[in-house]
């Protein structure tokens, strides 16, 4: 078949396919027909409905009055009047716009498309190409219907015949847009026309296809139309044949319009199939195009004017031109060589150091290992500083070393150039100066206190030692190192031992108004050892002298009551000589017994101690004479103005001191404690009974009661050994905290009764006195004092009734038994 009628054939099944089913009344819009530019079309009621309308009431629209009387200045070729019957939208109908034809418009009524369809201003752009298109490519719609050139008149069956029999009006139509210029625009201009004014109108008589001046066309006669629509078949005929003679030549034209009706049909599909679908149809059609030695220029292009296409043409020409010569350069140019990763990122890593070992280990291991290495090949493999896994950079670490330092809260060393303390020799162990090494007895009883405490609870606040201020070792204690909680001295002296600054953990500081003090350069957990006091042990003697020659222009003295009649001078001293006096402290000074022999330390107090905080204890400073009393700076809250208690206050603080004794019996003694509590204080108050008429004032706890000095020198006169104390010469001596418990607090009374009439400085020995007092050890102190004789007298009360200690003794021992038997 030839393609000219290949196409008129498709072109008519086209057509057969909408009008066939098509049959209800309604405005049918082809799809692929739909023009981008569409003139406005005017659906409105005939004359006729007009007039029943008018008679029925209704006013007619606006519409309905322009279709009937349209404005004399209305172009013809701007508006389609429809005239229909059936057609009862009022409303100037807009054509659909591809997308809503693509929709199943032969559902829907015209007026419902009105009413759903806003009236869009495209109409009124197509209009303009509506006045180039030629009427008479409207004429093969209008062929049967004799139309004139204004105005044809279709009847519905003739236009169903006209579109099913139509094929002689088709291809005049298509051999009309053959033999024109090339335009799409006008193609479809043409074409459109004819489709869109395909009205299905089973019940339509008549549709009134008007192109402009509707009126005046009605008004030609009957006679003139005809002999136009002759003309004009004639013309068609004309046509036809002549392009049947040029059959062979309009082939490639045939073809052409062809590819522009399939193009139409998939630009259907497209608005059907939407965007995507548009794109894929495309692609597809562009994909085809070259298997069909066809045109390579794209669509756009054919519609594109001739002078546009040639300088588009010429562009991707250049484009084209360019991209070949960069892709011979690109293939002119050697492939690049892929350089290949012959190990992992992190390769170079040889890892000497094994977490098992110990440092020095390693270090040994590592020195071996290089020494073989450089022996077997000289160049050891590269190490790679760049990339090192963690491990590699901690292992260098190790090995290369590297600063440390602790966040400054946990530990803050003074800054260099602090002022420190010239005279200050600094001696860090007790030294027995003169006599006081030999007049030192160490306590047999000591040794045989031995605690009862259990691995899983180890030497807390209950065990026995700790109760006694006596510091468990293996010689009192079963527990280990480690289970056991009791070994301050011991912990103090290893981490001492490690050195530096953090373990030594204090520092001396200047303060401004108090001399140098001391404080702490790192945390320290409550009851924490700090440091311990040490100095030169001395004898009174030795105090006396050296208080009469040495410091007899000091201001700030170092002494120090301590055991067994002996005052520590910490004039040559640890630091703890630099704690200055606070009367809110935050340290406490405690003397406690370790390996038999006494020690102080400086612990922290309850709320345990900050970085940075100095550290400060309470005196209790005996002045020993008022001469001797210093202004306290402390400037806490409740300072009570001087190093030592106000003379006012003494009555006051002695009441106190006694109410919290009895607070602290009620709520220490309970079970064996208690009864050894008991026992105790029966003892004392049997003593106190024994010298009921030299008995001292009470005072506060670690307060040294100050005889007056004709007393007191009467009271030394009846010392056996006649000594002198420190006192005497207006000297100053701090005392340490006492025993806080209620056991020892009932040896104080004990000691008081036995320091009547002595020397203030004999009640500093209390403290070793209260802890004789202590399950086993008492009776061992006993019967040590017994056997011991007369060896000093500070320790044994002056008339001590044997019987009734020794029996008091034999219940001691026999509660030890019965604890040790429980344990
Ligand atoms: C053991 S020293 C303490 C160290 C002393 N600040 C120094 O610079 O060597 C005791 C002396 O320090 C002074 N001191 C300590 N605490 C004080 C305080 N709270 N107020 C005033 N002076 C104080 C007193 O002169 C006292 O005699």
């Amino acid at each position: 078949m030839p393609p000219v009628n290949s196409l008129i054939s498709k072109f008519e099944n086209i057509t057969q396919e909408e009008t066939s089913t098509s049959h209800t009344q309604r405005v049918r819009v082809k799809r692929y027909s739909m023009p981008l530019r569409q003139s406005t079309l005017s659906f409105g009621s005939s004359p006729a409905i007009a007039q029943k309308r008018r008679s029925m009431g209704a006013t007619p629209s606006k519409q309905t009055v322009q279709a009937a009387t349209p404005p004399a200045e209305e172009d013809d070729g701007d508006t389609i009047v429809v005239n229909t019957t059936q057609i009862e939208t009022h409303a100037r109908v807009p054509l659909p716009t591809p997308s809503e034809s693509a929709t199943d418009v032969s559902s829907q009524t015209s007026s419902t498309q009105a009413v759903k369809s806003p009236p869009r201003s495209r109409s009124k752009r197509v209009s303009t190409l509506r006045k180039n298109a030629s009427k008479e490519t409207l004429r093969p719609v209008t062929a049967k219907a004799a139309p004139t050139d204004k105005q044809r008149n279709i009847s519905g069956e003739t236009l169903v015949e006209s579109a099913t029999t139509s094929q002689t009006s088709l291809l005049k139509n298509s051999i009309d847009a053959l033999d024109m210029t090339w335009n799409m625009s006008d193609v479809f201009d043409k074409e459109p026309v004819v489709e869109e004014t395909e009205v299905q109108a089973d019940d339509v008589s008549t549709i009134n296809v008007a192109v402009g001046e509707e009126p005046e066309a009605k008004k030609q006669p009957r006679g003139t139309k005809h002999v136009k629509i002759a003309d004009s078949e004639n013309k068609w005929e004309q046509r036809r044949k002549a392009a049947d003679k040029n059959a062979t030549r309009r082939s490639s034209r045939a073809s052409m319009l062809m590819d522009k009706a399939s193009e139409v049909v998939s630009g259907i599909t497209s608005g059907v199939l939407g965007k995507r679908g548009r794109d894929s149809a495309q692609k597809k059609q562009e994909s085809t195009q070259p298997e069909q030695g066809r045109s390579t220029s794209t669509p756009q292009q054919e519609y594109e004017p001739e002078t546009k296409r040639a300088r588009v043409e010429t562009e991707t020409l250049d484009d084209e031109r360019s991209l070949a010569a960069v892709n011979r350069a690109m293939r002119s140019r050697p492939p690049k060589d892929k350089k290949w990763l012959t190990s992992g990122l992190y390769a170079g890593q040889t890892r000497t150091f094994n977490p098992s070992l110990t440092e020095s280990k390693n270090k040994r291991k590592s020195q071996s290992t290089s020494n073989q290495d450089s022996s077997v090949s000289p160049l050891p493999p590269k190490e790679n500083f760049i990339l090192p896994l963690p491990m590699f950079a901690g292992d260098r670490l190790l090995s290369t070393g590297r600063d440390f330092k602790l966040p400054f809260d946990i530990f803050s060393p003074l800054p260099i150039g602090q002022p420190k303390p010239d005279e200050w020799k600094k001696v860090n162990k007790n030294i027995f100066i003169g006599d006081a090494a030999d007049q030192w007895r160490t306590s047999k009883f000591l040794e045989h206190s031995t605690c009862m405490c259990k691995p899983d609870t180890g030497c807390d606040a209950d065990c026995m030692n700790r109760y006694m201020y006596y510091e468990c070792d293996g010689r009192n204690c079963n527990l280990t190192e480690e289970q056991c909680g009791n070994r301050a001295f011991e912990g103090l002296r290893q981490r001492v031992k490690k050195g530096g600054k953090y373990n030594i953990g204090v520092e001396v500081i200047k303060t401004a108004d108090r001399g140098y003090g001391v404080r702490s350069n790192r945390t320290f957990e409550p009851n924490q050892i700090i440091v311990e006091y040490t100095g030169e042990i001395i004898n009174q003697e030795e105090c006396e002298m050296r208080m009469h020659t040495m410091y007899k222009d000091n201001e700030c003295y170092y002494l120090m009551a301590f055991d067994q009649n002996m005052i520590i001078d910490a004039t040559r001293g640890s630091m703890a000589r630099f704690v200055n006096h606070c009367c809110a402290p935050n340290c406490r000074m405690e003397k406690w017994t370790v390996g038999g022999k006494p020690r102080m330390a400086l612990f922290a107090g309850d709320r345990g101690i900050m970085t940075g905080e100095e550290l400060t204890y309470d005196y209790n400073f005996d002045p020993y004479s008022q001469k001797n009393v210093q202004v306290c700076r402390c400037g806490a809250e409740n300072c009570r103005g001087v190093l030592g208690p106000k003379p006012k206050d003494l009555p006051k603080a002695r009441e106190e001191k006694e109410k919290e004794k009895e607070r602290e019996k009620e709520g220490k003694f309970a079970g064996a404690k208690r009864k050894i509590g008991e026992i105790l204080e029966e003892s004392s108050n049997l003593l106190n009974k024994k010298r009921k008429t030299n008995e001292p004032p009470k005072l506060p706890k670690g307060w040294v009661y100050v005889e007056p000095e004709p007393k007191v020198k009467k009271e030394a006169k009846v010392k056996a050994d006649g000594q002198r104390s420190a006192s005497e010469d207006g000297g100053l001596v701090r005392q340490p905290s006492k025993l806080k418990r209620m056991l020892s607090q009932k040896s104080n009374k004990s000691a008081t009764a036995k320091t009547v009439g002595k020397l203030s400085l004999k009640r500093r020995s209390t403290t070793a006195s209260a802890r004789v007092v202590s399950t086993s050890s008492a009776a061992a102190l006993i019967a040590g004092d017994d056997e011991e004789g007369e060896g000093e007298e500070v320790e044994r009360p002056a008339t001590a009734p044997s019987t009734g200690l020794k029996g008091k003794a034999e219940g001691l021992r026999r509660l030890g038994r019965s604890l040790r038997g429980r344990a």
